[in-house]
């Protein structure tokens, strides 16, 4: 039977009160999955796992990590619940070295533990390991990505929860960074990830949601989505619409 570490039931969430954004939305993450939330633009993805990781208001709903409640917990306390999430900008100290970004991102570590989970993190990335003496802001938008995940990964979190890693970055590193992800993965880590670029997601994902105006319309094999020609045509963007679906995109909101 699947382990469910994330479980996130009915949950509404959004920035002033009384104008949800995120409208009774539930999706749930298996041990060892990389699960993707797809969507039209401003259908309220990245709201969702801000929520989820404690950075936009909750007004009803459950957020159950590996079955304890940490629903609207502050994001601050959400390393040490075995929470990590990677925002899609501002994810690193530019102006410090990429050994003391490592350093710092240990925080919730014994002291003495340290040391070896960097040089895991090396091992892991040796991009890094050949970078680090070097400020993070001069890394390419690729390495900065990596940066930023081996930052959350360094304290055995039990799920990576992503903004948009792609974002921003030129194709040759798109594919590094959802390469990076998939070997990621590989090693047993479960992660929850919103993107934009749905066919390279769906290409690494196991389980997908299409969020639609806040609320999960569709979940599925993240092979099966991407087959699927009407959640192609309306919210993915990847295929010409066909006449007799073009009626869709009046309420669907093609991305
Ligand atoms: N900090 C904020 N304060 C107020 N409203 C916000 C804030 N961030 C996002 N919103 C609003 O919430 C809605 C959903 O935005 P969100 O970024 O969650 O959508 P999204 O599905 O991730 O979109 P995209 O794919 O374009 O990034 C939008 O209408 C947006 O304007």
């Amino acid at each position: 039977m699947n382990e469910t570490v994330l479980d996130v039931s009915d949950l509404e969430a959004g920035y002033e009160p009384g104008v949800p954004i995120v409208r009774g939305a539930s999706i749930t993450v298996n041990k060892g999955e990389i699960v993707v939330v797809l969507g039209p633009n401003g259908a309220g993805k990245s709201s969702l796992i801000k929520a989820i990781a404690g950075l936009v208001p909750i007004s009803r709903g459950k957020v159950l990590l590996d079955g304890k409640d940490i629903t609207a917990a502050p994001a601050h306390t959400m390393v040490r619940l075995g929470l990590a999430f990677v925002p899609q900008t501002e994810n690193v100290f530019p102006r410090m070295s990429v050994e003391d970004n490592l350093k710092v991102a240990c925080g919730i570590l014994e002291r003495r533990q340290a040391p070896a989970r960097i040089e895991e993190m090396y091992a892991a990335f040796p991009d890094l390991l050949r970078q680090r003496r070097t400020p993070a802001g001069n890394l390419s938008g690729g390495q900065r990505q990596m940066l930023a995940v081996a930052r959350a990964l360094i304290v055995h979190p039990k799920v990576l929860v992503l903004d948009e890693p792609s974002a921003g970055l030129s194709p040759k590193f798109v594919s590094m960074v959802f390469e990076m992800l998939s070997d990621i993965r590989k090693s047993g880590v479960t992660i929850l990830l919103v993107e934009q670029n749905a066919k390279a997601a769906l290409a690494i994902g196991d389980r997908a949601y299409v969020l639609v105006e806040g609320k999960e319309r569709h979940e599925g094999a993240a092979s099966t989505l991407w087959d699927d020609p009407v959640i192609a045509e309306l919210y993915l963007g990847q295929r010409p619409l066909r006449k007799d679906s073009a009626r869709h995109t009046e309420t669907g909101g093609a991305a």
